[in-house]
């Protein structure tokens, strides 16, 4: 492997302002770069350890829809050093800016902030999603831009084509530059080498600073707000475009039975879900144990998971959850200071920080958001009408008990409870 520090100066701006309203109800009240995921991330670390690890380290967080869980984790997590004062990662709400109190998209949101640009006078300006559960190093990317020349590069990735009218869709020379890219086509174009897939972006992009800025006036000018809409089809003209094939990004201390390329869109609630199969087992596809590519989140001083007794199989612990005795838990994920009580059942459940299921209540197939009582004896997952009555549950039969109130006075008879809030 290369090198991997960078000669350049990059900063980055994260899209953060993405509404999600395909994850409801977990985007009811966040947006989804907020949505928690696995035992203790949230969807946005998963980017920001990505750049941090290769060391892009200026990055700028652009927020709109309900940002203040968002804001409250990157306060909490995201500090790096005040020694250290060009590496940070902060967030810029609409407010800041140019004309509106809104982003009107992607890229009318880097429009909006073009005076970050012009304060840290990069070289190269990476523009990334931050809705994708992945690793990537970010300087291969880089690589490839400028050893191709590139003005602007997209990563990219093969889809299924049944899947593909969600992606921008990607039609390349035998070097990667970019002949069509059409958003969200509803007949997208299969890739030659392989007529099942479609060769999608993954709402990653670098610029050429000089290049970006020009688009960004071109496209206010012309009323157009939206990266893969419009700003990245019209320079095709007249850039090099490029597209980095992300199945070539190699990530340092990736095991045996990982799956080579791991990233999800975790658009929906069932893909919310199925990604969480990916990070259990003996072999997770995406094990988030890598001590070479770190995936950072929240410093939480509490304690660490008290398990107490039961019948516990595959499932993983967040810190400060106490699990009591003969209770059942398979296949689960139970977050920071979630408290289970004794002879409840878990099954295939995502449990969210803060949530207290009570006595001898039996879930299966349920995701419970934070701060919430799921009552002593309650059955969910067992009865799809009747809990649909209650509560939203999918097409794939996944119940999702939506953000509870916050409630300091809710702990069980040994004084658990929510604690510690972060
Ligand atoms: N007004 C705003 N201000 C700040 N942030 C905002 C924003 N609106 C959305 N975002 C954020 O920007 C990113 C892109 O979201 P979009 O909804 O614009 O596009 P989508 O994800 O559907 O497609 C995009 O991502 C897929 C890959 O998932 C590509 O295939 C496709 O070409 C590309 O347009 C997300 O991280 C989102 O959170």
């Amino acid at each position: 492997m290369k090198d991997r520090r960078n000669p350049d100066k990059i900063i980055a701006f994260v899209m953060a302002g993405g509404e999600g309203k395909r994850l409801n109800p977990l985007s009811a009240d966040r947006c989804k770069p907020a949505v928690p995921f696995g035992a203790r991330y949230r969807i946005v670390d998963f980017v920001l350890s990505n750049l941090i690890n290769s060391g892009i380290s200026s990055v700028y967080l652009l927020v709109q829809y309900k940002a203040q869980e968002l804001i409250e984790h990157i306060r909490k997590a995201w500090v790096i050093s005040p020694l250290l004062p060009s590496q940070f990662v902060t967030v810029v709400p609409p407010e800041m800016h140019k004309e509106t109190l809104q982003f009107k998209g992607t890229s009318d949101a880097v429009y909006q902030s073009l005076r970050l640009i012009e304060l840290h006078q990069p070289n190269i300006v990476a523009v990334f999603g931050a809705d994708h559960i992945y690793r990537m190093d970010i300087n291969q990317m880089v690589w490839f831009h400028k050893e191709q020349r590139a003005d602007v590069t997209i990563a990219a990735l093969p889809v299924p084509l049944e899947q593909a009218s969600s992606f921008g869709i990607i039609d390349t020379e035998a070097d990667g530059k970019v002949r069509e890219f059409q958003e969200k086509p509803q007949s997208p174009k299969p890739m030659p080498t392989d007529p099942s897939r479609a060769y999608a972006s993954m709402g990653n992009y670098l610029f050429n600073t000089e290049v970006l800025v020009e688009a960004l006036y071109e496209a206010h000018r012309l009323g157009e707000t939206d990266f893969g809409n419009h700003v990245l089809p019209r320079l095709i003209a007249s850039r090099r475009l490029y597209a980095y094939d992300f199945s070539n990004n190699e990530i340092p201390g990736i095991k045996p039975y990982e799956e080579v390329g791991y990233w999800r869109d975790v658009g929906t609630i069932d893909a919310y879900f199925d990604a969480h199969k990916d990070v259990l087992g003996e072999n997770p596809r995406f094990d988030a144990f890598n001590p070479q590519w770190p995936i950072y989140s929240s410093n939480y001083q509490g304690p660490v998971a008290k398990i107490l007794g039961g019948e516990i199989e595959n499932s993983l612990f967040g810190a400060a959850c106490v699990i009591h005795k003969n209770t059942r838990l398979h296949n689960c994920i139970v977050r920071r200071e979630a408290v289970v009580e004794e002879g409840a059942e878990l099954e295939d459940c995502i449990i969210m920080d803060y949530v207290r299921i009570g006595r001898n209540a039996r879930l299966r197939r349920v995701i419970v958001d934070r701060h919430n009582v799921i009552e002593a004896n309650v059955q969910l997952g067992y009865d799809r009408v009747a809990d649909a009555q209650k509560y939203i549950v999918t097409d794939g039969g996944i119940v999702v008990v939506p953000m509870g109130k916050i409630n300091f006075f809710a702990r069980d008879s040994r004084g658990h409870g929510p604690g510690y809030a972060e």
